[in-house]
């Protein structure tokens, strides 16, 4: 962080803040729909989105309907279903390809045969995008690894990603660095330092676009990670994100982040 002051001649840096939504703006919950949103969380960000001339976005697997309803009433930029949706930060929202959606239908529709079989799995079907859950019945993960395959096998246009107790499918071309950088191609993030905190595998997409930007990427938890910098937990972050803000707002604006608190360390790994 203290790079990124430097390279602004000690001024506060101009970031662009981009962050992962489970596990990293919210703890992981058994099921997708379990997840604890604080009560003051959509408004501790949107004080950042201000603080940052509301160069903040939201870049995750959920659609981005999802975010919407956790947040309410904030309508923040997203990327939704790791990438595939988009909705920009003047509210335009992007189009998908009436293939993609139709084939996530499909691949999604393949399912049914599983589902019956293992009503413990649960699926999320996207629009774009597909999310097979085995967080109730690990045992089944290769199951579902199998049928995902043969599902998107009919339609190479996806390509499957792990996460945390889950497969997704995706439509290839999109993930999270892709989205980062078109975000950072518009207004209100052009021209700024991009930041990418996440916790989970399809982050470190998100980590490489942000650090070929010459941002940095940030992971939370233990892991092996491209990011350069490491974060310990969902609390931290929501101290990240006020302690970013100091440095914007606050007396201090040349505050060195990393040195001063212990919320941040560089990775050993990259
Ligand atoms: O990119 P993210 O914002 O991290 O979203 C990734 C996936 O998160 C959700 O699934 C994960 O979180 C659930 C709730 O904590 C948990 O039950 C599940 O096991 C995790 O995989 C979401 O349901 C998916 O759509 C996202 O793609």
């Amino acid at each position: 962080m203290s790079e990124l002051i430097a390279q602004s001649g000690g001024a506060a840096p101009l970031l662009a803040i981009f962050t992962d939504f489970d596990g990293t703006l919210v703890e992981i919950a058994e099921t997708p729909d379990a997840v604890d949103v604080p009560a003051d969380l959509a408004d501790q960000l949107d004080r950042t989105a201000r603080d940052f001339n509301h160069a903040f976005a939201v870049i995750t697997g959920r659609e981005i309907a999802d975010i919407d309803r956790f947040l309410s009433p904030l309508h923040l930029p997203v990327a939704g279903a790791h990438g595939a949706q988009r909705r920009k930060a003047d509210g335009t929202l992007l189009a998908l390809d009436a293939e993609i959606t139709s084939a996530a239908k499909a691949i999604a529709g393949a399912m049914a045969p599983l589902l019956e079989e293992h009503p413990e799995l649960i699926l999320e079907p996207k629009d774009g995008a597909v999310a097979l859950h085995f967080r109730q019945a690990p045992e089944l993960e290769e199951d579902c690894l199998l049928a995902m395959q043969a599902a998107t096998a009919a339609h190479p246009g996806f390509a499957l990603v792990p996460g945390k107790m889950v497969i997704e499918a995706r439509p290839s071309g999109f993930d999270k660095g892709s989205a980062l950088k078109a975000f950072m191609q518009e207004e209100p993030f052009a021209g700024r330092t991009p930041i990418f905190i996440g916790d989970d595998t399809t982050d470190e997409d998100g980590f490489r676009a942000a650090q070929e930007l010459g941002g940095i990427g940030i992971k939370l938890g233990p892991g092996k990670t491209i990011a350069r910098m490491r974060i310990a937990d969902v609390a931290s972050v929501y101290a990240l994100l006020e302690g970013l803000t100091q440095i914007v707002t606050g007396p201090q604006a040349t505050s060195n982040l990393a040195d001063e608190t212990p919320i941040l360390a560089e990775t050993t790994a990259h």
